[in-house]
């Protein structure tokens, strides 16, 4: 366990956790020994030896105050551990998960750093303070107590140190299998949790078919399994914390069968069986002790093990030598990509195209046929199987992370924003711009007109998620964010929904100032942007069926040309997969 600590935490704490341990062991020690002492200290009190028992007193207290220094620094150096390991283990999450593919935070791994970051670092930081320290005094101080028993009477020794296997081995199978429960408890912990916000965030939905929580089984089922899964584990750990106990009483009440069997046959006197009796009680007490919190290690374990399996996820290969931009900028190029999310199922298929600086590229095709990913490739969030994505001439794997998101802006129809001011949420893109600037893209996107509106302007706060504002306010800041970074390239996801006319009249400008300056890549579902787009590529399945404008595909009387007549009446269109129909 200290092995992959120090794993994660680097060979820089290396000195730190070997002066801990030290501490840890001399304190264990020490306390074998002052209990050792009680022994000629009992003997020669039981014999009314005066002197000796006030060399034995005199011994006893300073091993004592020893010890108390042990136990001091032992307990200084776990806390500063403990709060070394929290910032550590935090910093380095951090560090990692910003190197991680985008595409790797899917909900159940983004739910598993959240419970990692929270819970799980605090119980590592446990190891330190609270459960290393009773561990090893539960394994060093009967032991030393042990061996001193042999020095005394070898016989009693002996006795005492042959359970140690039977000891230790009672206590790993509870330990084990104390964590092996816990892996499932967490299991059934993390998906009830995951079903639990499902429930709270999907309220207005499920409200509107008459869903509470007895009538929605999945949340039913999954809270039934939490607490199957948390009444097993205690039921079951009973008996087994009752076997770890019940050997180490078995150990004391052979030591004092031995015991009194030899003082019965003369070969040991009577004022040294009762001290020796006296010393193995203090044998048992700590290992009593190690039988519980050896689980709870055991469990700190496993947040140990879940909290290195994110730390050792694999970033993207970052490029040796990184390439810089040529004049190309703006360009962007997908020449035979392949790329299957799970192997075996391609999604895109030997797709190519070139999208030239400064143009509209407008990508339709059915639910499903591969727009979203064609993005995500443009990103970077995966790497494609075969093929090649270029930006500005350069292969995205050429390009440090920072370098390509320079060149990249992005306008999801769900846009998150920040817990923060208005002001704050725009300015992320470009935090030194000017006030002008800031106003000047406020007023293309439309958003003075909420400023105006609400009641602290600039700085209103937008709440989580940007939970004040509309879902058209929203995607009008995320505009405003893009028009302010002016990146070469700007990657747009526009409403699938008919936008209303006041909504359609700021996209409409904010795309024609976007355009001006950067290469457009949009899913397209507006008419309008179609019509307009320099080229428009058309899906299927993931390939490309046809290229070209507005135009030119018509006179190709193709699928577009199929869609178009169709539906060219519309306001909106998606394109359908099951009849190659079009659908508002
Ligand atoms: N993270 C993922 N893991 C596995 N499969 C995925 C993932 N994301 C998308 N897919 C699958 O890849 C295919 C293409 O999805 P994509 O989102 O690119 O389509 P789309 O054309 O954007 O669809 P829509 O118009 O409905 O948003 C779909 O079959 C989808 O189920």
């Amino acid at each position: 366990m200290i092995r992959s600590l120090l794993a994660i935490l680097g060979p820089a704490y290396r000195r730190e956790v070997g002066i801990y341990a030290v501490w840890l062991l001399a304190y264990g020690v020490l306390q074998g020994i002052a209990v050792t002492l009680l022994v000629p200290l009992l003997s020669s009190l039981l014999a009314s030896e005066m002197q000796a028992v006030g060399f034995w007193l005199i011994a006893l207290f300073s091993v004592v105050v020893i010890a108390c220094v042990a136990r001091y620094q032992q307990t200084v150096k776990g806390a500063a551990l403990a709060i070394l390991v929290l910032k550590t283990l935090h910093n380095r999450l951090g560090e990692h998960l910003s190197q991680l593919p985008l595409g790797w935070f899917n909900p159940e791994k983004v739910g598993r750093v959240s419970r990692s970051a929270t819970g799980g670092t605090l119980m590592v930081t446990n190891i330190f303070a609270h459960l290393l320290p009773p561990v090893v005094s539960g394994v060093v101080t009967p032991l030393t107590v042990g061996v001193a028993m042999l020095w005394f009477d070898w016989r009693l020794g002996l006795t005492a140190l042959l359970f140690v296997p039977l000891i230790y081995i009672g206590h790993r199978w509870s330990a084990q299998w104390i964590g092996a429960m816990e892996t499932e408890v967490d299991a059934a912990g993390a998906r009830a949790s995951s079903r639990v916000v499902e429930f709270a965030r999907n309220q207005a939905v499920l409200r509107s078919f008459g869903k509470n929580v007895s009538s929605y089984p999945p949340l039913e089922e999954a809270i039934a399994g939490q607490s199957r899964a948390a009444g097993s584990m205690l039921r079951q750990t009973f008996p087994r914390l009752f076997a770890g106990g019940f050997t180490v009483q078995l150990a004391f009440a052979a030591v004092t069968v031995v015991g009194i069997w030899l003082t019965l046959h003369q070969q040991l006197p009577p004022i040294e069986l009762v001290a020796l009796l006296a010393l193995a009680a203090r044998f048992t007490g700590p290992l009593a002790e190690l039988a519980g919190r050896s689980g709870l290690l055991r469990m700190a374990g496993n947040d140990l093990r879940r909290l290195a399996a994110i730390l050792f996820e694999q970033p993207l290969p970052q490029p040796s030598k990184p390439q810089s931009f040529t004049e190309q900028i703006g360009l962007v190029e997908f020449s035979n990509v392949n790329f299957s999310y799970e192997p075996g199922q391609p999604v895109l298929k030997d797709l190519s195209f070139r999208a030239s600086p400064g143009t509209t590229t407008a990508i339709v095709g059915a639910s499903g046929s591969g727009k979203t990913t064609i993005t995500r490739l443009l990103l970077r969030f995966f790497d494609t199987d075969q093929g090649q994505v270029k930006v500005g001439g350069v292969d995205v794997r050429q390009l440090r992370t920072e370098d390509l998101m320079r060149q990249v802006s992005i306008v999801m129809q769900d846009v998150y924003l920040f817990s923060d001011t208005l002001e704050a949420n725009i300015r992320l893109s470009c935090p030194e711009a000017s006030q002008e600037e800031l106003e000047r893209v406020a007023k293309l996107a439309g958003v003075d007109e909420i400023i105006e509106r609400l009641p602290q302007g600039w700085q209103t706060q937008v709440g989580e998620g940007g939970a004040a504002l509309s879902g058209g306010e929203r995607q009008r800041v995320s505009i405003a964010r893009a028009l302010l970074k002016a990146a070469p390239i700007v990657v747009l996801d526009e409403a699938t929904a008919a936008l209303d006319p006041r909504n359609e009249k700021y996209l409409n400008s904010s795309l024609r100032q976007l355009q001006q300056g950067s290469t457009l890549i949009v899913i397209a579902h507006q008419l309008s942007t179609v019509m307009n787009a320099d080229q428009i590529i058309v899906l299927d399945a993931g390939t490309v069926a046809e290229i070209g404008n507005h135009r030119e595909l018509l006179s190709q009387q193709g699928l577009y040309a199929h869609f178009w007549h169709q539906r060219s009446r519309a306001t909106g269109w998606q394109l359908v997969e099951t009849d190659t129909e079009v659908s508002l």
